[in-house]
């Protein structure tokens, strides 16, 4: 098996987004006051590490994890490299002949440093979520924590992105991932009414 991990670790050093809950692990019930098992307990936002959202994050009437296709985040996805932008718009892909991809990555390494949360980051465009509609992508994967920048209120690429029909998979680790063709396993929780889940994210090369 050559699965790869792109996911970031949960651990409490784990960055959030600013006044966002915190990752903690504790053991709520150990081995010595059980008598038999260690028993842990998380907390954490939803929107921590690599993790994908249900359009109720941005949208009240909205889906949930549970009304999500499991099948949206399993199968072949194309990783294209993008690096130094400030924003990623829709002549970004001109490049690129992503005719019959459904699932594409986008390494933009604008998140170099994973033990920080980044003040700034590439924002994609509403252009770029017409751009994926029209070649019926339905998931788009990045290395960022947001599809928007971190000062956005209206949140325009996550709603563009769903007007499309383009599901979101946020905060990939892939310094170690080359552009190609990948088959992607990165399921959410079953949480019946979350608006996002974390994922354990993994890749397999198709090349
Ligand atoms: N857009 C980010 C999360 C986000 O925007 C956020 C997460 C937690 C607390 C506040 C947030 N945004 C505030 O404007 C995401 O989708 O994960
Ligand atoms: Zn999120
Ligand atoms: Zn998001």
């Amino acid at each position: 098996m050559t699965w790869i991990d792109v996911s970031q670790p949960l651990e409490d050093s784990i960055t959030t987004w600013p006044g966002d809950t915190a990752f903690r692990y504790e053991i709520a019930w150990p081995m010595a006051d059980s008598g038999s098992v260690n028993v842990g307990k998380v907390t954490m936002s939803l929107h921590t590490g690599t993790h994908i959202d249900a359009p109720f994050h941005f949208d009240d009437a909205g889906q949930r994890v549970i009304d999500l296709d499991p099948g949206l985040y399993i199968g072949p996805a194309r990783v294209i490299h993008l690096p130094g932008r400030e924003r990623i718009e829709a002549t970004d892909l001109d490049g690129f002949d992503l005719t019959g991809v459904e699932r594409l990555i986008l390494k933009t390494d604008g998140w170099p440093n994973k033990q920080e949360f980044p003040s700034h980051i590439p924002e994609l465009t509403p252009s770029l979520a017409d751009r994926l509609g029209e070649l019926g992508i339905y998931l788009i994967g990045l290395d960022l924590p947001s599809v928007d920048a971190i000062d956005s209120k209206e949140m325009a690429a996550h709603h563009a992105l769903a007007r499309n029909g383009v599901h979101i998979l946020e905060g990939l680790v892939l310094d170690h991932i080359a552009p190609g063709d990948y088959e992607l396993n990165a399921v959410p929780l079953p949480i019946v009414k979350g608006d996002g889940s974390p994922v354990r994210a993994l890749l397999r090369s198709l090349d």
